[in-house]
């Protein structure tokens, strides 16, 4: 079945005013070829609902994070249901960022995500192994580690994209090969099929994230089991419309 190619933009802890106004007027004038892929732009929470009304209106936004409850008690964090009402369709959780400096394991990744789901919202769900376990050879078992804890809290993955980030390619301009992601993405089609369903696997879009620029993602987009990207630092510079426009038409 044909799977929307889908391309997300990862603002992280990133933006001011004028360098978010800048970037808007880049992505609202730029001229995309139709179909277009599905584009999502995931800025910090203080800049989210300003970027949803500024934002054309066929690319969505996401949040970077969401809180594992409902809304209550909990300084600092935001939950589901805020992002619900402010109309904000997407959120991104367990990105290696989170689960490395925030401390965050696979239980709690797939605690929010089922939270998130049912509460509404659609997920961007990361995955992927640090350079010590690539090297060790733990690459697949880091990933099916990171993935059960979801597929057992999960009753539906229509709303989730699986986001495949290895730690070693976030920010550091070392991109996996073409080759080195389409073997990870091909796992983790496979690991679906034997864990959830044949069409769980057939279905869901598995992005790739990691130093992906407008020079790397048409061969990077064109890998059987690539989906999409997940990008970083290009996706708060104009090269972000040229990977917009590289990406395979449907
Ligand atoms: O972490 C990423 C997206 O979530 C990737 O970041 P970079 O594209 O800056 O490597």
């Amino acid at each position: 079945m044909a799977r929307r190619f889908f391309i997300g933009g990862n603002w992280k802890c990133n933006g001011t005013l004028k360098s978010i106004e800048d970037l808007l007027s880049t992505l609202n004038g730029a001229d995309l070829a139709k179909p277009l892929p599905e584009v999502v732009v995931a800025p910090t929470y203080v800049h989210l609902a300003w970027v949803k009304s500024k934002l054309r209106e066929d690319f969505a936004v996401a949040a970077q994070n969401s809180w594992i409850k409902g809304s209550g008690a909990y300084t600092g964090e935001i939950s589901p249901e805020i992002l619900k009402d402010l109309g904000i369709p997407w959120v991104i959780l367990g990105h290696s960022e989170r689960r490395t400096l925030c401390s965050e394991s696979s239980q709690v990744v797939a605690d929010k995500t089922k939270y998130a789901l049912d509460k509404g919202l659609a997920v961007i769900l990361c995955v992927g192994e640090t350079l010590e376990q690539r090297e060790a050879g733990k690459t697949f078992d880091t990933v099916a580690e990171q993935l059960k804890p979801v597929a057992g809290a999960l009753s539906s993955w229509t709303a989730v994209v699986v986001a495949y980030e290895p730690v070693w390619a976030i920010g550091t301009g070392k991109v996996a090969t073409p080759e080195q992601a389409q073997e990870v993405h091909a796992y983790i089609r496979s690991w679906l099929t034997d864990n959830v369903s044949p069409e769980v696997s057939d279905t869901t879009r598995l992005i790739y994230g990691g130093s992906v620029t407008a020079k790397n993602s048409a061969e990077l987009g064109s890998a059987k089991d690539i989906d999409g990207f997940l990008v970083g630092g290009a996706s708060l510079k104009p090269d972000f419309v040229e990977i917009i426009k590289s990406a395979p038409q449907a």
